[in-house]
């Protein structure tokens, strides 16, 4: 199995038209401000000066995690398959949000602890029924973190080969803020203290708690910061690698990634690790509030579009994101020109004439 793919470089040709192009609609130059910048880089992925983002997909990994045993989710195991339900019957945020923003929606089950009733929007890909308790051993084996990985691309392909023009990588597992410290500790000089947070909701004295746990498993299974493949089968989850392949494959189609919260953020990081290129595809749609994010969004130098103080996952932050995206191939797509339109442009007054 390879998880090797190639992705293209960036069209710069097309950014720098896009920029002088931007110039040219019927507005101020440069009041549309953030906007103008992030039309011009959707142009250089898709390397389309006119891009389309919708429909807009949610790919939603779930998983689950036997990290769980040592106490450091404030909810029990059994919410993972409980939420995939409620994605499924349209009650979850994600399934809200969704349909507010006319994605198409898919659930895959890369690895919860349980059976789950099949479903159409349900894609059931087990790697295993939850990963092992990696304070006692590795999360899984390196073929299984491949597997996911390759789960987390075809999934993408799929929803690509249907139409999907932006797609938006969620997640739900029970637990699994957890691995992603440890996996952004361990590619990070970060100290533990510093990134690890409440995730689901839990006390001071279980954040302590859940800091050394992942400090003890970081001493012991001795994850390789320069291998990210061993970094997430020694400390990772199934659904955080296979949201990484997902991100991998939309970004070797030019498809644009949005991405969500922390476990999002940290899946997106082991992706630009192991393949620089897909960083270029990559807007983070939110500043989640869970403590690692800021750390983990600036090692993959980026900049969040909203800052709404979310802190739930499932791909939540970024669907709630997209309408931002969409205004920006919009303004593309829809803005006269000052030509077209018959609008005069920007006097040059007379004291700058020489
Ligand atoms: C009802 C409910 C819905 C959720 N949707 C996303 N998460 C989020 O919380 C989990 C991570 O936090 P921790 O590591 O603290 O368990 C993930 O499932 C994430 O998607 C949820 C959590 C709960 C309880
Ligand atoms: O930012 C996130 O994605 C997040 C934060 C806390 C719990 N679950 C998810």
């Amino acid at each position: 199995m390879s998880i090797r793919i190639e992705i293209p470089e960036l069209n710069k040709a097309v950014k720098q038209d896009t920029l002088k192009y931007i110039d040219t609609l019927t507005k101020p130059p440069g009041s549309l401000g953030k906007l103008e910048e992030l039309a011009a880089e959707i142009a250089a992925m898709t390397a389309k000066p006119f891009p389309i983002v919708t429909p807009p997909g949610v790919l939603i990994f779930a998983g689950d995690h036997g990290i769980v045993e040592e106490g450091v989710s404030a909810f029990p195991q059994e919410v993972t398959a409980q939420m995939v339900q409620n994605f499924l019957t349209g009650g979850a945020a994600i399934s809200v949000f969704s349909r507010q923003i006319g994605a198409k929606l898919e659930i895959v089950d890369v690895g919860v602890a349980a059976e789950i009733a099949s479903h159409a929007d349900l894609h059931v890909e087990k790697v295993g029924f939850g990963t092992r308790n990696f304070l006692k051993e590795d999360a899984m084996t390196g073929s299984e973190a491949e597997a996911a990985i390759a789960i987390g691309m075809n999934r993408a392909f799929v929803m690509i080969d249907h139409g999907v023009k932006c797609l938006i990588v969620g997640e739900m597992g029970i637990g699994n803020t957890t691995p992603s410290t440890a996996i952004l500790a361990s590619l990070s000089d970060a100290p533990i203290d510093k990134i690890v947070g409440a995730g689901t909701g839990l006390s001071n004295d279980a954040i302590a708690v859940k800091a050394r746990v992942i400090a003890e498993a970081i001493s012991k299974r001795q994850p390789d910061r320069h291998d990210p493949l061993d970094v997430l089968s020694k400390v990772g989850g199934f659904e955080i690698a296979a949201m990484a392949g997902a991100m991998m494959a939309a970004a070797s189609r030019r498809v644009p990634v949005l991405v969500d919260g922390f476990i999002s953020t940290v899946a997106a990081l082991v992706a630009t690790r192991l393949e620089p290129n897909s960083n270029d595809y990559m807007i983070v749609g939110h500043a989640s509030a869970e403590r690692g994010h800021e750390t983990a969004v600036k090692m993959l130098n980026k900049t969040p579009l909203l800052q709404l103080g979310f802190r739930l996952g499932e791909g939540s932050g970024a669907a709630v994101a997209f309408p931002i995206v969409q205004a920006a191939t919009l303004m593309l797509n829809e803005m006269a020109t000052f030509e077209t339109a018959g609008i005069a442009e920007k006097t040059v007054r007379k004291e700058e004439v020489r």
